[in-house]
């Protein structure tokens, strides 16, 4: 037998990182969530015991927060560009890092009609990350996304027209409640080096924006045929709109809300467009992934 691949660090490294403007006084706090996992002539380690070839996991979580210290973390495409190119530049036998940074939402407060400089608010589980692998042989390979982004529309889709034999049950809607946790990413071009991830830095926060208001936009004007459709649609929009990337995926939950029959109670209407009582489903949910490419 034989290491066939591996690769270990340090997950769920929590760091918040505050970033003052002396002249204004206005700061700014990034909350993120780093991992970051090495790979490498690692296989002694595993095979011989010998760690003689371990830079230790508690290294690496020390290097995450001297790394945020020392370099601007935002945006985490350079943070994890950065922190990735360390591991690969201080020790020879290290020849890739997977590194993935998922910032956590902290917005600015408004107060009294003002943004506040220096409070802010949770306003919402979503997160904007990035996956970066920094390879030796490989360049900087960037992944971007956003993810638990929850939204519903109430009206504006339908699902008709599907295979119906003997084992559909469901029924055709021209009109049903849509509901799902926005799981997006766009891959950019490969980058050389870091300074080439430098160089694109005015590229990733208004494709960030981009792709969430893209996606914002197409989920509540689509008159959507289904989670199918509207996601293609999202993810073309998303590729002419940021030309630096080659690839968008998204991975879609159906968060199904059902219809409630109670004509049982004194004849009352509620289904198809009388239906206004519905009931939230936590499980079973549709889940519809795709992967769009260019050309
Ligand atoms: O949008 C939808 N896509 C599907 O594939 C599906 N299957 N059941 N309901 C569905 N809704």
């Amino acid at each position: 037998a034989h290491v066939s691949a591996a690769r270990y660090g340090k997950d769920n490294v929590r760091v918040l990182k505050t970033d003052r403007d002396a002249a204004t006084g206005i700061h700014t706090v990034t909350e993120m969530t780093v991992s970051c996992l090495l790979e490498g002539d690692i296989d002694v380690s595993y095979t011989k015991g010998d760690n003689s070839v371990v830079v230790a996991t508690d290294s690496i979580k020390n290097t995450i927060f001297i790394t945020a210290k020392l370099n601007p973390v935002n945006p985490p495409e350079l943070f994890a560009a950065i922190l990735g190119s360390h591991f690969i530049d201080t020790y020879s036998h290290i020849h890739a890092a997977n590194v993935k940074v998922i910032t956590h939402r902290w917005t600015r407060m408004e107060v009294r009609g003002k943004p506040h400089p220096h409070s802010f608010l949770r306003d919402g589980q979503e997160t904007r990350n990035v996956e970066a692998r920094i390879s030796r042989k490989g360049g900087i390979v960037i992944n971007s996304g956003i993810e638990g982004l929850t939204v519903l529309k109430s009206t504006g889709s339908a699902f008709h027209g599907f295979v119906r034999d003997e084992y559909t049950t469901l029924g055709e809607t021209w009109d049903r409640i849509l509901s799902t946790d926005v799981d997006a990413t766009w891959k950019w071009k490969t980058f050389a080096d870091v300074a080439a991830v430098r160089e694109a830095v005015p590229k990733f926060n208004p494709a960030w924006e981009q792709a969430r208001e893209i996606t914002l936009t197409r989920f509540a004007e689509d008159e959507s045929a289904s989670v199918q459709n509207t996601m293609y649609k999202m993810c073309e929009q998303i590729l002419g709109a940021v030309p630096e990337t080659e690839l968008v995926t998204y991975s879609l939950p159906n968060k199904h809300f059902f219809e409630l029959d109670l004509s049982w109670h004194k004849g009352i209407k509620n289904t198809g467009k009388d239906a206004e009582v519905y009931v939230p489903q936590s499980n079973p949910n549709g889940l519809i992934k795709c992967e769009v490419a260019r050309g």
